[in-house]
């Protein structure tokens, strides 16, 4: 993990004034934004994207796709993308900054262009696990020239189509992998099987989030065990709408929890595939009262958390917030199940166990997870590393730590840029 940045600017985060009283307005999902924005892109007629994300990682999606041949405009809240179209064979450059989902997501429509397309970002893009999907793509026909290094920059050379067919992969270091050639599959000449090695795939939910948003988009996806396949489809969606997301959510719902109070999120869908829905049976666990309405989420906190042990294999985008309240429970609390934290924005399991501890907190790394023992927790600086959702555990841990100054608070831009005035708003 990277030594903390260099002094930038830092936020400090306001105290609680009491038990809160708050309704919040969570921006577009992310995941499901940069998916609609990919299918679309692969559609047969353009599709209306409704309420996307306009955050860096959408914005970074769209201007992939622009480099790729897309095009898109915005038509007041909502997007028009526009299908791809193939013929330049002009040499083009896609920007990756720090967005997983576009670093995965888009070399494979590079491969069915016919162009040169150069893919690099930021430093911490850089390090992040990529090299078993390019491995994949290869064997699906792709011509990617990385120069050994099995990660960005690499160059992926377009012979105007993907064969695609049978693939291995192992997605155990991020479910992208897995998406990425999914997404991709109905483009491919044979569409895609693909079969799972390795350890299972974290973050199911968004493997069904990839798997339903195909099936909207008019393909037909089908699962058997660790073995997933996608024929060759016409895409098309006219009109796609993004919810709200759910795991931006999850600092405002936490804070109700942490601070006592209720927070209201709108819009909050009745099912959602997104791994932030599963906030609502954990802090019922948490001994939190959770209710769900055609209106949308009311959490009422009592203030009170208990510890906890918590498998977030599954949903361990929620890691750091939900470490960050744990730093408040009345026990000793074990998160596991997360050890591919360390190939997200940045190692998260070493910045949480730093920073917390750097403020009180007795939380230390293992092999898969974190483990918190609560302790009086003090003010100081919360470094980031360039990580949005770190920005956010650190607001979670200021409701009721005077002094906690958020280093660098402008990374929450790469999914919520209004994040810090929302805060301040469920705060006033
Ligand atoms: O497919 C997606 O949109 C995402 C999948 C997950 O990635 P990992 O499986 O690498 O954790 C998640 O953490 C990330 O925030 C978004
Ligand atoms: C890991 C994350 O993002 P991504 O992998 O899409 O960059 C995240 O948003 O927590």
């Amino acid at each position: 993990m990277p030594e903390p940045t260099a002094s930038q600017p830092t936020w400090t985060v306001p105290v609680a004034p009491g038990r809160l009283d708050a309704t919040v307005r969570v921006p577009g999902s992310k995941s499901i934004t940069n998916r609609a924005f990919v299918l679309a892109a692969l559609a047969s007629e353009p599709t209306l994207v409704r309420a996307p994300l306009d955050s860096r990682d959408a914005r970074l999606m769209l201007g992939a796709l622009e480099a790729l041949g897309g095009g898109w405009e915005r038509r007041d809240n909502d997007v028009l993308v526009r299908p791809l179209v193939h013929g330049s064979a002009e040499p083009a450059s896609v920007v990756l900054g720090n967005a997983g989902t576009v670093a995965r997501f888009t070399p494979a429509l590079a491969g069915l262009g016919s162009a040169h397309v150069l893919f690099d970002g930021d430093e911490a893009i850089r390090r992040r696990p990529i090299a078993p999907l390019l491995a994949a793509l290869r064997e699906a026909g792709a011509d990617i020239d990385d120069a050994g290094r099995g990660a960005p920059p690499f160059t992926v050379i377009g012979h105007g189509g993907l064969p695609g067919g049978k693939v291995d992969l192992d997605s155990s270091a991020s479910s992208q992998f897995l998406s990425a050639l999914l997404l991709a599959g109905p483009a491919f000449d044979a569409g895609v099987t693909v079969r799972l090695l390795g350890g299972t795939p974290p973050s199911e939910p968004h493997i069904a989030m990839t798997l339903d948003m195909l099936r909207r988009f008019g393909a037909s996806p089908e699962r058997d065990g660790q073995e997933f396949h996608v024929g060759p489809a016409e895409l098309s969606c006219p009109d796609f709408t993004v919810e709200p997301d759910l795991s931006t959510a999850a600092p405002f719902v936490v804070a109700a929890a942490a601070a006592g109070g209720t927070v209201r999120i709108p819009g909050w869908p009745g099912y959602s595939t997104q791994p932030g829905d599963w906030l609502r049976s954990l802090l019922v666990e948490l001994g939190q009262r959770v209710e769900l309405t055609p209106d949308g989420l009311t959490v009422t906190g009592s203030g009170d958390i208990p510890g906890a042990r918590l498998d977030l294999h599954e949903v361990g985008e929620l890691t750091p917030v939900i470490a960050a309240l744990l730093c408040f429970a009345d026990g000793p609390s074990v998160i596991s199940g997360v050890a591919h934290l360390r190939g997200h924005e940045t190692d998260r399991l070493a910045a949480l166990a730093t920073e917390l501890s750097a403020l009180g907190a007795g939380v230390t790394e293992t092999a898969d997870g974190l483990a918190i023992a609560p302790a009086p927790l003090h003010g100081g600086v919360f470094h980031t590393y360039d990580d949005h959702r770190l920005v956010m555990a650190g607001a979670v841990l200021g409701l009721r730590v005077p002094g906690v100054a958020v280093e660098n608070p402008a990374t929450v831009g790469k999914t919520f840029p209004g994040f810090v005035d929302a805060w301040g708003g469920m705060l006033s």
